[in-house]
């Protein structure tokens, strides 16, 4: 799913990149391919328990160019091991607020898993006085440096940071509904993963479409579409619904107050 959305990027300026910024913490130059579109993806976070395996992963595809890593503190050290992959993209780190213009300028994709994670006990809503602040200040730089940029949301509650960012695109005139992503897809891992486990398949086999939200009964996974069929009898549909729903709950309390999910999100 990343990946296509990565695909659907349009190659907006062949210039864009040329510019090296500079007061950024971190820059290295990558290896560079000719026929690879260039196409820059900014995390703001990124020195977080999400923010550094995703880092990882963006550097890992071939798909990225340049690589932009924000957070309010940490960037420089995570920017710095991250370029070190001998892969095409170039890595910039960019911490605290007076950077994040740079970080943001040219960017084709921003990923925001910036805020605070739950502790055991607490509901993703929980954490919305903190994080809708987060969101709406990181929201307001995007539109201001890069307002074509695709949006993916990860900060929670999820079914309330995005309409918060919606609603900062639509006062800055920037919003854009084919642009803004809350990003669920943990909850679709989540129900492949169990389905699979449960049905005895194969897991790369398997399709689970989950619709509605990212929040307890708000996550709707179809078992009755899953794929391949299995038939499971209507107790297990309704154990592994309810597993899908609280897995976020499952990985806070097997954390233990170390935070919530972060490998399986990123
Ligand atoms: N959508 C999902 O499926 C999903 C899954 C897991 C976690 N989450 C959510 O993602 C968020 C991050 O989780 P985490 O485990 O990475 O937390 P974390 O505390 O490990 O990392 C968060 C990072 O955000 C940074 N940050 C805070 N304020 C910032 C700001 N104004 N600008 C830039 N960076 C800022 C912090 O410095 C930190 O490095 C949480 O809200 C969590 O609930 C969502
Ligand atoms: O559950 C959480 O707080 C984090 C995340 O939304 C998850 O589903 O793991």
């Amino acid at each position: 799913m990343r990946t296509a959305m990565l695909r659907s990027v349009v190659k907006r300026s062949s210039t864009l990149f040329d510019a090296q910024p500079s007061s950024s913490y971190v820059v290295r130059r990558g290896f560079s391919s000719e026929s690879a579109p260039e196409r820059k993806v900014a995390i703001l976070g990124a020195a977080g328990g999400i923010g550094q395996p995703l880092a990882l992963l963006m550097k890992l595809n071939p798909l990225v160019s340049k690589l932009a890593l924000y957070d309010i503190a940490g960037t420089p050290g995570v920017a710095a091991d991250v370029s070190h992959i001998n892969t095409r993209s170039e890595v910039s780190g960019y911490a605290g607020e007076e950077q994040i213009g740079q970080a943001l300028e040219g960017a084709d994709i921003v990923i925001i898993p910036a805020g605070v994670p739950r502790k055991p006990g607490m509901t993703r809503d929980d954490l919305f006085n903190i994080n809708a602040g987060i969101v709406k200040s990181l929201c307001t730089a995007i539109s201001k440096y890069c307002p074509h940029a695709l949006v993916n949301m990860i900060s929670n509650p999820v079914n309330s940071t995005v309409p918060i960012a919606s609603e900062v695109f639509k006062k800055a005139g920037t919003y854009d509904e084919k642009k803004l992503f809350g990003v669920t897809t943990l909850d679709v891992v989540r129900a492949k993963t169990f389905y699979a486990g449960k049905a005895k398949v194969n897991v790369a086999d398997v399709n689970v479409p989950v619709v509605g939200g990212h929040a307890g009964i708000t996550i709707l996974p179809l078992f009755s579409q899953a794929t391949p069929k299995a038939n499971l009898p209507d107790d297990e549909i309704k154990a592994l619904t309810k597993r899908t729903q609280d897995g976020g709950t499952e990985v806070v309390e097997a954390k233990a107050g170390k935070g919530s999910a972060t490998l399986s999100m990123a």
